[in-house]
């Protein structure tokens, strides 16, 4: 049967009520894009200082050198517009030509060498300004992964704080690049903007302010594209997200056969192709907008520039001004509107850019406050004890906690088993006992130490996880379980012992490179593994680790029967002296743990032994004898 095109609308197009309109968390970045023309101005030295301080943070002797060189490269033009108005002076004074020339001459020496100094000081700050570029990207780049990956695991379940990523990541760490570059505009444009303002004001004060007021609507015009493109992005990011998402799973190798199994693939083509048209719409909308109000800004200061001008003539007829100096400042008035308009152009991309830019700032400060704390203690290099008393975890937003006012206690040495059905909290409670959640409420403590006391890094070095759905790191196979105890360099034997304990040696050494293949089908070369092997990689991964606590979440999901009793022998040979959390789903595999906690909506509704368990005709029994009986009449 062909691939159908359903109308995406019937399943997708219920949630498209109010696509555009923003949500509740953003109204902050709202407030900033409805700023006015005098805010963004207020807002500029504050942007300007941040983006100069995150260069300074980058390199001080290039940020250094390139303040130095455009402040010179800048002053280098005032001094030519000086001389100009010299060479003008020299010309238009009276007396005979042969005279004139030659008063001219001397501000005509000053005119070239000025222009090569500029040349030469330009081309210097130019180079110091490709080299600060790439280091301010580097800088932010760093600055934002090394925040992200500060901020505690429940941080991560927070909508807000992922969006506000997602906008800094977008734009953001390019908008801190592109600051400090406009601001480095600014600052060349000012330069010479005062330089031509002063001889202005010097030969005739009134020029001063018609120069002003004739950039005006230029500037209005950019500041007002700037922050219609701004909403629009502000509007359309959560659409480009769904987009996004939409076009990278086409395009995956990972759901490229669900893809084509269920015939769906025309049906999320539509909805991309529906949401890409959002987007156009929007964009062509905006353009539309901004191409007017600039057409009505130039227009304007077009008009501005013309009354400058005939004011200068006016001042000229009256004979308020001599002619010397209305040659000079005709000519100071045209490179002063110049360097105003790029003045204005670059203030505002200082301010478009500081939009972003505030994006970038937000996400850093919002991901400081939830930065993990760092208490100097460490954990106890082989802990006796483990203790829940109430504890309470709550996921951002969620409407009810996860896990509900549980205790427990684990000793070393102990297989402990979490059983219950699907989102009963299990694979969270295991998360709070390796320390990768805080509770809400109640306490976790290592050896009667409250671990919110501990280094949270020297709790979870005590820590082997094997997670439900294991990373599957773009390495080698090698590395994938090397990287369990990274910091400890290790031998090619004692990987391979660890792979042969996570029953993983076999399948990597028929692997065409064995230990050295990468395993990622995105590189030349590269080997993927089934999710039965993958998993067997996370066991041994977790073997080599080494640590006195294990915690298996379903470490058994994708493998085969005879993988899985070797896996569960290994671990119970493991387990002497160390202790054990095993989460699964397979009720056989715990039989023989020391205590089975049984949990249901978050709570511990059952705990003991397997027989006493049985015994009690609760939960557990309903779910073993279930399973038993589906084998049995298998
Ligand atoms: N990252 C998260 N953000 C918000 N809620 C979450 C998150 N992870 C889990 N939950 C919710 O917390 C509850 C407990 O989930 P948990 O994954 O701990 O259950 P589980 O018993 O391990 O489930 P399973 O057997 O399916 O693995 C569920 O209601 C789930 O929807």
């Amino acid at each position: 049967m062909p691939d159908t095109a359903p109308d995406s609308s019937s399943l997708l197009e219920s949630e498209d009520d109010g696509e555009l309109a923003l949500p509740y968390w953003l109204t902050s970045t709202k407030e900033a894009a409805d700023t006015t023309f005098l805010t963004m101005l207020r807002r500029l030295p504050r942007l300007l200082r941040d983006g100069w301080l995150l260069a300074w943070h980058a390199s001080r002797r290039t940020t250094m050198a390139v303040l130095i060189l455009q402040s010179a490269a800048g002053l280098a033009s005032a001094l030519g517009l000086i001389s100009v108005v010299g060479v003008f002076d020299g010309l238009l004074q009276a007396g005979p030509t042969p005279e004139r020339v030659r008063a001219a001459v001397p501000s005509l020496v000053l005119l070239i060498l000025t222009l090569a100094a500029r040349g030469l000081l330009s081309s210097a700050a130019t180079a110091a300004h490709g080299r600060l570029t790439p280091l301010v990207f580097e800088a932010a780049e760093m600055r934002l992964l090394d925040l992200t990956t500060g901020v505690d695991l429940a941080t991560f379940d927070d909508p807000e704080w992922r969006d506000a990523m997602q906008r800094a990541r977008d734009r953001g760490i390019y908008a801190a690049q592109r600051i400090v570059d406009f601001g480095i505009e600014v600052l060349t444009n000012l330069i010479g903007l005062i330089a031509a303002g002063g001889v202005l004001a010097v030969l005739h004060p009134v020029l001063l302010p018609m120069l002003v007021l004739a950039a005006v609507p230029t500037g209005w015009a950019a500041v007002r594209a700037a922050r219609l493109g701004y909403r629009m992005r502000l509007r359309l990011i959560a659409v480009w997200r769904r987009q996004n998402m939409l076009a990278e799973l086409l395009a995956a190798r990972e759901p490229a056969g669900e893809l084509r199994a269920f015939t769906v693939r025309r049906f999320l083509l539509a909805e991309v192709a529906r949401l890409l048209r959002i987007s156009t719409v929007e964009e062509i909308k905006v353009v539309t907008r901004s191409v007017r109000s600039n057409l009505f800004g130039q227009a304007l200061s077009g008009l501005l520039t013309g009354g400058a001008y005939l004011v200068l003539l006016w001042l000229l007829w009256t004979g308020r001004m001599e002619l010397a100096a209305g040659g000079a400042a005709a000519y100071a008035i045209n490179i002063g509107i110049g360097k105003l308009r790029e003045l204005a152009f670059s203030v505002n991309r200082v301010y478009e850019q500081g939009l972003y830019f505030s994006d970038f700032q937000g996400f850093c400060d919002l991901s400081r406050q939830r930065a993990e704390p760092s208490p100097e203690r460490c954990a106890p290099t082989r802990f006796s004890e483990i203790t829940l008393d109430s504890v309470t975890f709550s996921y951002p937003d969620a409407t009810r906690p996860a896990v509900d006012d549980v205790s427990l206690t684990l000793r070393r040495g102990e297989i402990i088993a979490l059983v219950g059905e699907n989102g009963s909290g299990k694979s969270t409670l295991a998360a709070v006992l390796a320390g990768l959640y805080r509770p809400q409420h109640g306490t976790v403590t290592w050896d009667g130490v409250d671990v919110s006391r501990l280094h949270p890094d020297s709790l979870r070095d005590r820590v082997a996880v094997v997670m439900q759905e294991p990373t599957r790191w773009p390495l080698s196979a090698r590395l994938n379980i090397a990287i369990g105890r990274h910091d400890r360099p290790a031998t090619l034997e004692q990987v391979q012992e660890s792979a042969r304990a996570g029953d993983a040696h076999s399948f990597v050494m028929e692997l065409p490179r064995e230990y050295e293949t990468l395993l990622s089908r995105h590189f030349t070369d590269g080997a993927d593994l089934s999710g039965g092997q993958w998993q067997r990689l996370a066991v041994s991964r977790a073997f080599h680790r080494d640590a006195p606590l294990l915690i298996c979440d379903e470490p058994t999901a994708n493998l085969d029967a005879r993988a899985e009793h070797d896996v569960y022998q290994r671990l119970r040979s493991l387990a002497a002296g160390r202790s054990v959390v095993l989460i699964t789903h397979r009720m056989a595999s715990v039989r023989e743990a020391d205590r089975i906690y049984v949990l249901d909506h978050g709570s511990v509704i059952e705990e003991g032994d397997h027989d006493s368990l049985m015994a009690a005709g609760g939960l557990y029994a309903q779910l073993f004898t279930l399973q038993a009986s589906a084998y049995q009449s298998a």
